[in-house]
This record gives structure tokens, sequence and C-alpha cells, in this order.
């Protein structure tokens, strides 16, 4: 239990993306293929919206396991990591948003 939970989740879903998509949920939707996980994404954070808009903390805190969840899924199926993410929040970090925004052109 060394790990964060993130990291475990990631490893535990690139293992089962190969799995059986009778037993797993990520097999299954790993063999429906990349549009039908990007629209779980987008799905999910309509969802996560909606909750936030609500103030339902509760339903906002589910929801948003959910899109995290699903976005290590489509990560994971392009072929990037959350190692991948971090290192382009630790590139970003210290910049303002402004000047971030203008350095991507
Ligand atoms: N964190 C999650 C997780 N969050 C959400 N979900 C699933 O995501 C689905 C989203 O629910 P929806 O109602 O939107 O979708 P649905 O109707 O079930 O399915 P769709 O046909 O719309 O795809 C549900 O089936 C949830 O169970 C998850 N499924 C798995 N995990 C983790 O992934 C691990 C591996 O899961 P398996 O691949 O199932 O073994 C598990 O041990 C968990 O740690």
């Amino acid at each position: 239990m060394s790990q964060d939970i993130l990291d475990r989740l990631e490893a535990t879903i690139r293992e089962r993306r190969t799995g059986d998509p009778e037993t797993s949920y990520v097999a299954k939707l790993t063999a429906r293929g990349r549009k039908k996980m990007a629209q779980k994404l987008g799905e999910e954070g309509v969802e996560a919206a909606i909750a936030a808009v609500a103030e339902d903390k509760a339903a906002l805190t589910g929801e948003a396991a959910d899109l995290i969840f699903h976005l290590i899924v489509l990560l994971a199926d392009a072929g990037l990591t959350l190692d991948d993410v971090r290192a382009e929040l630790a590139r970003r970090e210290g910049m303002s948003g402004i000047a971030e925004k203008a350095a991507r052109g």
C-alpha cells in the first residue's frame, strides 16, 4: 500500500485492459474502443459539472472519481501515463496561467 491510489488504479487499469470483458469493466470499455472511452469521459465531465452547480458535494466527489477513472482508461489507450500528465503539470508549475497560455501560442 505504499503507492498512491492513483498509481495503484493506473496499474490495475493497465493490467485489466486485456482481461475478460465479461468480468472486467476496463476490458469491456477497451474492447468498445477509443470513441466510447471519449464519450464516457465527456459524460462524466458533464455529470461532475452538474453536481458542482447543484452544490452536491457527495455527488461531485463520486463524479470526480468516475471522471479520473475514465481519464486514466483513455490515457492508457492513447499510450500515455499519469507520469506524462505529472510532467506537464510540473512544467507549468510556478507559471501564471496567463503566461502559460501565451507560451503555448
Ligand atoms: N474506479 C473504477 C470505476 N469507476 C467507475 N467505474 C465503472 O464505470 C461505469 C460507469 O457507469 P455508467 O452508468 O456511466 O456506465 P454503464 O451503464 O455501466 O456502462 P456503459 O455501457 O455506459 O459504458 C460503471 O460500470 C462503473 O462500475 C469503474 N470501474 C472500475 N474502477 C476501478 O477499476 C478496477 C478494475 O475494474 P474492472 O476492470 O471492472 O475489474 C476496479 O477494481 C476499480 O478500482
